[in-house]
C-alpha cells in the first residue's frame, strides 16, 4: 500500500509551518512500503495532527494524502472502512481504549471485525502474556491504568492484518523494559506481514532498527 504526501499543510498552522523547515509539511514524499520511519517533533508541532490525516479521521488540511495513488477525499465511506480493516491500522496517541468494555472485548472487537480473523485468541493470549497484561484482560477498560491501556491498544492494533501501522507515541506510558517488549513484538509482527510503520514521538530513541527518520 502506497502512501504519498503532496504539499500538506494544516490549515490552523498553516502560519507556524510555512516559517520554519520541515521534511513532511508542504513537501512531496512517499513512504516506501515496508519501511520502519520515525517522525520527531516538539509537543505541540502537530504530530497528533498528521497521524489524524493519514488515518483519515481530520481533513483540515491543503495539499493532499494520497493512498495508492489517489486521495483519501475520492474514497468512499466503504471503502475507508476496508482500508482501515484489511491495510492500515493505527495507535492512537489518546489510545481510545472502550471504557464500557473489558480490556479483551477491547481487542476482541477489532480481532473479529474481519470474518476470518488474522489472529488467533491464542496468539492474542501469547501478546497479553509478552506485553505483561493476562492478568488484567477481564478488567474493565474504565479501570485500566494507562500503561495497561497502552499495552492493549498496541495488542488492539496487532489483532488485524495491516501493511502500514501508524503510531502516535506509542510508548509514553511505558517504563523502558515494558516499551523495549512492546517494540519488539511490534517490530515482529510488522515483519511477519512485510508492513511498515510511522511512528512519531518527541524525542530520538533506539527501540526500532529505523529506515527512515524524519523531522515534522
Ligand atoms: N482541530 C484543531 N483545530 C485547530 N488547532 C488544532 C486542532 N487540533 C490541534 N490543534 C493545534 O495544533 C497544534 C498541534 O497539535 P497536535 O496535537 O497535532 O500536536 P502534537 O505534536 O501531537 O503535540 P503533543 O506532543 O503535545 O501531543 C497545537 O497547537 C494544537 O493546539
Amino acid at each position: 500500500m502506497q502512501i504519498q504526501l503532496e504539499n500538506l499543510v494544516p490549515v490552523p498552522l498553516r502560519d507556524k509551518i510555512l516559517q520554519r523547515s520541515s521534511d513532511i509539511w508542504n513537501r512531496q514524499l512517499a513512504f516506501p512500503p515496508g519501511s520502519f520511519i520515525k517522525i520527531k517533533a516538539p509537543s505541540g508541532t502537530g504530530k497528533t495532527t498528521l497521524v489524524h490525516y493519514l488515518y483519515n479521521i481530520r481533513t483540515d488540511y491543503t495539499g493532499q494524502v494520497l493512498v495508492n495513488g489517489q486521495p483519501w477525499s475520492t474514497y468512499s465511506r466503504s471503502s475507508v472502512a476496508t482500508l482501515r480493516q484489511e491495510q492500515i491500522s493505527v495507535i492512537f496517541q489518546d489510545l481510545r481504549v472502550f471504557e464500557q468494555l473489558t480490556a479483551l472485548e477491547n481487542i476482541e472487537l477489532k480481532r473479529v471485525m474481519n470474518a476470518n480473523p488474522y489472529c488467533t485468541a491464542e496468539k492474542v493470549n501469547e501478546m497479553a502474556a509478552h506485553l505483561k497484561v493476562t492478568h488484567v484482560l477481564n478488567q474493565s477498560g474504565k479501570t485500566l491504568s494507562y500503561g495497561e491501556r497502552q499495552r492493549v491498544a498496541i495488542i488492539r492494533a496487532l489483532v488485524q492484518p495491516f501493511q502500514w501501522l501508524i503510531m502516535d507515541e506509542p510508548f509514553s506510558h511505558l517504563d523502558e523494559e515494558n516499551a523495549q517488549r512492546a517494540a519488539a513484538l511490534i517490530a515482529e509482527e510488522c515483519k511477519v506481514r512485510k508492513a511498515g510503520f510511522i511512528l512519531t514521538d518527541l524525542d530520538n530513541d533506539t527501540r526500532f532498527a529505523y529506515d527512515i527518520h524524519y523531522n515534522l
